[in-house]
Parts: C-alpha cells; sequence; structure tokens
C-alpha cells in the first residue's frame, strides 16, 4: 500500500470535541436537541441510530429517538414531525431513510421544518445550497468535503468525479466540490466507459452501493479516492451469519495507486455522524439568533 489512509474515526472525534466545547460554551442559551425517527426496524439503521444517539449525549446535547412501527400510517408520521418542529427543545430533526415504500420520501421531508432539517434534505436546503447561500449541508457529502480540504489544502481546479447521483450523497457532494471550484464529473449507472472518466479524476467520491466496484487500475496515480460505500458482506472466515463492512471501492489495489484514501469502516461513517452533530449546533445557533460557530463552518 502507497496510499496514506485517511483517518476519518479520528478526524471525526475532533469535529466532535470541538462541538462538545461549543454546546458547553452556549450552555447559557440552552440545550441544543436532536431527534431521530426511525420507522421499521431494519438492522443497519439501528446500528446507526443507537451510535448518533450515544454521540448527541456524549457532545452534551438532548438525544431523542421515535421509533415507528413499519406499517404506520403518513398522518401519523407527519403528526409527530409537526409535533417535532413546534417543541422548542428540538434544534435538529432526522427522519432514517430509507422509508417504507408506502410512505412518500419527498412529502415526509419537505414537512421537517427546513430550519431544523439537520440533514440538509429539505427542497429549500437543496435549493439554498444550489445557489450558495446559507443552508444545511447534507452531513455525508459534508465530511466528505472536510477530509478532502484538510488533505488538500485548496481544491480549486482539480478534477474531481462523483460517481453515485442520490439526492443524499451524489448530488450534494457535486455542489460541494463546485462552490469549492473543481471541475465536477458526475458519473451514474448509464455512463460509459466510466473507468476512463474516473481515470482523469484527481478526486474520485463514489457512492454507489456495490461492493468492491472501483479496482486500483480505474484510478490515476496520486489521486484522493473517497470511498462512501457501506456495503455488508458474508464474512466466511467469521462463522455462521456473520458479515464484514467494504466499501464501494477494492481497497487493496485502489490504495497501491491512490495518494490518499478513506477506508471502510473508519472513513466517511463517523464524519457523517459528527457532522450531523455539527448541524444540529449550527440548527440551535440559528434558532437562537446567535452566530454559527466559525470553525464549523462550511
Ligand atoms: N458513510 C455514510 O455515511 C453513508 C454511506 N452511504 C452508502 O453509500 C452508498 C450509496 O448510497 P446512496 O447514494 O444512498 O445510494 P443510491 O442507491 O440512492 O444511489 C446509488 C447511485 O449509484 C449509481 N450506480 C449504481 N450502480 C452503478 C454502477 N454499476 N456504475 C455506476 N454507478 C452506479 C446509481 O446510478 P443511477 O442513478 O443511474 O441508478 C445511483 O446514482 C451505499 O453503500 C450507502 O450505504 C449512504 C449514506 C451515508
Ligand atoms: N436521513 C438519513 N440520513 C443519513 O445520513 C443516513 C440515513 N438517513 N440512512 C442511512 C445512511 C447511512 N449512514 C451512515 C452513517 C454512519 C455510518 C458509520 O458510522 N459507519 C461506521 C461503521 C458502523 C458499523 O460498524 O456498522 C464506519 O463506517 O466506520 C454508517 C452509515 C447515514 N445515513
Amino acid at each position: 500500500m502507497s496510499a496514506r489512509s485517511i483517518d476519518g474515526k479520528a478526524f471525526a472525534a475532533t469535529v466532535r470535541s470541538r462541538v462538545a466545547e461549543q454546546v458547553a460554551a452556549l450552555a447559557a442559551h440552552g440545550q441544543p436537541g436532536l431527534a431521530v425517527v426511525l420507522v421499521g426496524a431494519d438492522p443497519a439503521s439501528e446500528v446507526y441510530v443507537r451510535s448518533k444517539g450515544k454521540m448527541t449525549i456524549e457532545v452534551g446535547m438532548k438525544s431523542v429517538e421515535h421509533r415507528l412501527p413499519a406499517d404506520v400510517s403518513e398522518a401519523d408520521l407527519l403528526g409527530l414531525l409537526a409535533e417535532l418542529n413546534r417543541d422548542e427543545t428540538i434544534h435538529g430533526i432526522l427522519v432514517q431513510l430509507p422509508l417504507p415504500a408506502h410512505l412518500d420520501e419527498n412529502q415526509v421531508i419537505n414537512a421537517i421544518d427546513p430550519a431544523k432539517d439537520v440533514d440538509g434534505f429539505h427542497i429549500s436546503n437543496v435549493g439554498l445550497l444550489g445557489t450558495g447561500q446559507k443552508s444545511m449541508v447534507p452531513c455525508t457529502p459534508l465530511g466528505c468535503l472536510m477530509m478532502l480540504r484538510d488533505y488538500h489544502g485548496s481544491l480549486s481546479g482539480l478534477d474531481a468525479v462523483v460517481i453515485g447521483r442520490s439526492n443524499i450523497v451524489g448530488k450534494p457532494m457535486a455542489q460541494l466540490l463546485l462552490k469549492d471550484s473543481c471541475t465536477v464529473t458526475i458519473a451514474h449507472s448509464r455512463t460509459k466507459n466510466i473507468e476512463a472518466v474516473v481515470k482523469r479524476a484527481d478526486i474520485v467520491v463514489v457512492a454507489v452501493g456495490r461492493p468492491e466496484m472501483v479496482k486500483g487500475d480505474w484510478i490515476k496515480p496520486g489521486t484522493t479516492v473517497i470511498d462512501v460505500g457501506i456495503n455488508r458482506i458474508d464474512a466466511p472466515g467469521k462463522g455462521e451469519g456473520k458479515a464484514r463492512l467494504v466499501g464501494d471501492c477494492h481497497f487493496d489495489s485502489c490504495a497501491e495507486v491512490a495518494g490518499a484514501i478513506t477506508p471502510v469502516p473508519g472513513g466517511v461513517g463517523p464524519m457523517t455522524i459528527a457532522c450531523l452533530l455539527a448541524n444540529t449546533l449550527n440548527a440551535f445557533c440559528d434558532q437562537k439568533g446567535l452566530p454559527r460557530p466559525r470553525d464549523l463552518a462550511v
């Protein structure tokens, strides 16, 4: 391996400690509160929700979880969101995605007060980000951007390829890279000759959901590879029913040629949670009429 492995776990711990300091410093104004809404019992979501709850409390915030049955009606879910929108002890609301098929995801997301939309998925936050105005920035792309800025300093003029065009990762990632003056290409399942597209990139962000899809021979020597993928695959060595986590990049072959690469686990995942807490603090400051803490600003 010649690439530097970017330690998202350590970086995230630093971000969380900065958030904790600010939470303590702002205690006179109240305690930031984050509500997580989980519909149904998806085992992968369970892990994520548990670790969010634990870290929210660790930074000194209030953590609330609402677990609704998988067959909850849209009216009941919208009713809960209206209640959380009104609740003055709650400054951030996250509805864990994906939702069961009978619920309209857009309808649900757009029912969250945009000021409390710490995922940055509400149509008004998407529009604000796209037009370069102050907004809530989606946590996963924000975490990727923080690691890229930390490693490169300026991103200006770099060729960036984002693989994946989802509303939660690919599209907002491309917006953030464009804002930092990268030349941005978005690749997806219909992209022709994707390997050649990726080969041009100085930065590759991969958010596809296909285990180990991107191989080392797709990567230009020295490129920075950000692997967003979280895939659970069978781990035969670990015993019956055991799984291990892998990214969307084949780590060993990519690390041979890349300049830097994020591992899975320990890369983008922990940064996502740290950015969620940073967004909750920003939302608290916005709602209290306080300036956002400078070292958390995008
Ligand atoms: N670390 C973290 O914090 C987070 C990790 N994730 C992980 O990131 C991954 C992506 O998540 P998400 O964006 O929600 O996924 P989606 O399934 O919503 O989007 C996947 C994207 O990948 C594209 N794609 C699929 N197959 C290919 C292919 N063979 N070649 C090129 N592009 C392809 C799709 O293209 P098309 O649009 O044409 O179908 C689509 O745009 C998942 O593994 C998820 O678990 C997600 C969120 C947070
Ligand atoms: N409204 C909404 N917002 C999200 O941000 C959101 C979502 N829904 N649905 C699911 C995806 C996925 N996601 C992860 C966040 C952290 C880790 C994480 O911390 N991963 C650890 C490992 C955890 C483990 O062992 O499973 C790591 O990569 O090191 C993983 C996945 C956020 N998402």
